[in-house]
């Protein structure tokens, strides 16, 4: 992907109304799990090939891809969804790149960490939307030990330069915040090992979206690296520690994509069954399964896969809940809420503001548009359903944020259907969204 590569906008698409939602689908592979694999996988011993299977097709994955390959990195396409990946020892061949990064939190964070290691220069940036979202507490941290970063706009923000570290002698130490965006600590925690010392990241503050926190330790063990921790507070990778090759490794189906499925089963009667995630999974988005039972559902869950069937009582409940660790499904209970009996609110997701968009007003004018009362907080979401003569087909704006349409698609299920505008915006995780959708709703 280049920057000059025009967004491929297809205006709208208009769902018509649908009364039931049922079927069996295998998810995409899992944004987060792909990009952290891809870049474990190159940071492992040099020379080592590791096949890393079922890798999401999407706008951030490929960014990723592109950026391996960039930096001379052998990533080598298999089959349409596996790849073999040529460790490099976590050396990069190429020692000056410039880095086009969309819009891909999970590239750019771990990226910067690993790239300011290297002994190069590389200059990253990305889509406009991707210059105002924060970075300068990664940037702190990594500061800490000597990494030299010059930004070419705002302090804070991408596009910055990165030019070889300066690092001190012995063991080193640093603090790093982690109350905006849990990538940060994630970014510090995987370019650790390449630092070859004992390396200690105390957090600073309150730390948001744990789970994935969970997800990046899991991974690094699975590729030789453990870390020893004091709960969130800190973690500690000892002196010679190195990534090594898993040699074959399956990313398991996105979580996140699974909630917009789960989210029409319950409303749509079902039964609706996604393959790839379910109780063995390593992502905090599979508890979306829990908060849909707290609303009423009907949630069945084996060790790869999660069913939902029609809701007790025929309509599912408001409640409240605290999404910190749940901050991108939580978007999906936002429009599942519309359907629900009483008021939802949902709490403790600023995130939301600093993402692809300021997703706490882009969600709250929406759903304004569809009937809804809402109340919009500084980190909290309040949302009253339509009445049901109060419901009008709105056209959607998407705001570039893939999840605003996956989660406005569940609309389809009212009376007045929906149109959603600029739906190729799902291109950032999940392509084919839409066809796939189209085989569910009857
Ligand atoms: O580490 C990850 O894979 C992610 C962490 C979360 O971001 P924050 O930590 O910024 O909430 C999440 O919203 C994002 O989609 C993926
Ligand atoms: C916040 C998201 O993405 P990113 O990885 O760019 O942070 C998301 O997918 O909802």
């Amino acid at each position: 992907m280049t920057e000059n590569v025009e967004r491929y906008k297809l205006e709208h698409i208009t769902l018509p109304p649908a009364t039931a939602a049922r079927g069996d689908i295998k998810l995409p592979g899992s944004k987060s799990i792909s990009n952290r694999v891809l870049l474990l996988a190159a940071l492992s011993k040099k020379g080592e090939v590791t096949r890393v299977r079922d890798v999401l097709d999407s706008d951030d994955t490929r960014v990723m891809l592109d950026a391996l390959n960039v930096l001379g990195v052998q990533v080598k396409q298999i089959a349409e969804h596996d790849y073999d990946v040529t460790g490099t020892g976590g050396d990069f061949p190429n020692k000056n790149a410039d880095l086009f990064m969309g819009n891909a939190g999970t590239a750019i964070r771990p990226l910067t960490a690993v790239l300011a290691l290297q002994k190069g220069t590389y200059h990253l940036h990305g889509v406009p939307r991707m210059h105002e979202r924060p970075i300068g507490d990664l940037i702190d941290a990594l500061q800490q030990i000597g990494v030299q970063v010059e930004y070419k706009g705002h302090a804070g923000y991408p596009p910055f330069v990165l030019s070889p570290a300066q690092l001190p002698d012995g063991d080193l130490s640093l603090s790093i915040k982690g109350n905006v965006s849990s990538q940060f600590l994630t970014a510090v925690l995987m370019a650790a090992p390449l630092l070859n010392r004992r390396v200690t990241i105390h957090v600073v503050g309150e730390l948001i979206s744990k789970p994935y926190i969970e997800i990046t330790l899991n991974l690094m063990a699975r590729f030789g690296v453990q870390v020893t921790r004091d709960g969130w507070s800190s973690f500690t990778i000892e002196a010679g520690a190195a990534y090594g090759s898993p040699k074959d490794i399956y990313v398991e189906g996105d979580a996140s994509s699974a909630s917009y499925f789960l989210a029409l089963g319950a409303l749509g009667g079902g039964p609706l069954r996604v393959t790839g995630v379910g109780l063995s999974s390593i992502q905090g988005d599979v508890k979306f399964a829990n908060a849909l039972q707290l609303m009423g559902a009907n949630v069945m869950m084996g060790e790869n896969w999660i069913e939902v069937r029609g809701i007790e009582n025929g309509q599912l409940r408001g409640i409240e809940l605290d999404c910190n660790h749940i901050p991108d499904a939580a978007m999906t209970l936002a429009t599942a809420a519309l359907f629900a009996q009483g008021t939802t609110k949902l709490t403790n997701i600023a995130s939301w503001r600093v993402k692809e968009t300021d997703r706490l007003s882009a969600m709250a004018t929406e759903l304004r548009k569809v009937g809804a009362t809402v109340e919009e907080g500084a980190d909290y979401i309040v949302i009253t359903p339509p009445a049901a003569d109060g419901w009008r087909h709105a056209h959607i704006d998407t705001y570039d944020d893939h999840r605003m349409a996956m989660c406005f698609s569940l609309v389809a299920l009212s009376a007045v259907g929906v149109t959603i505008n600029d739906p190729k915006c799902v291109g950032k995780t999940f392509p084919t969204y839409f066809e796939v959708l189209s085989g569910l709703l009857s």
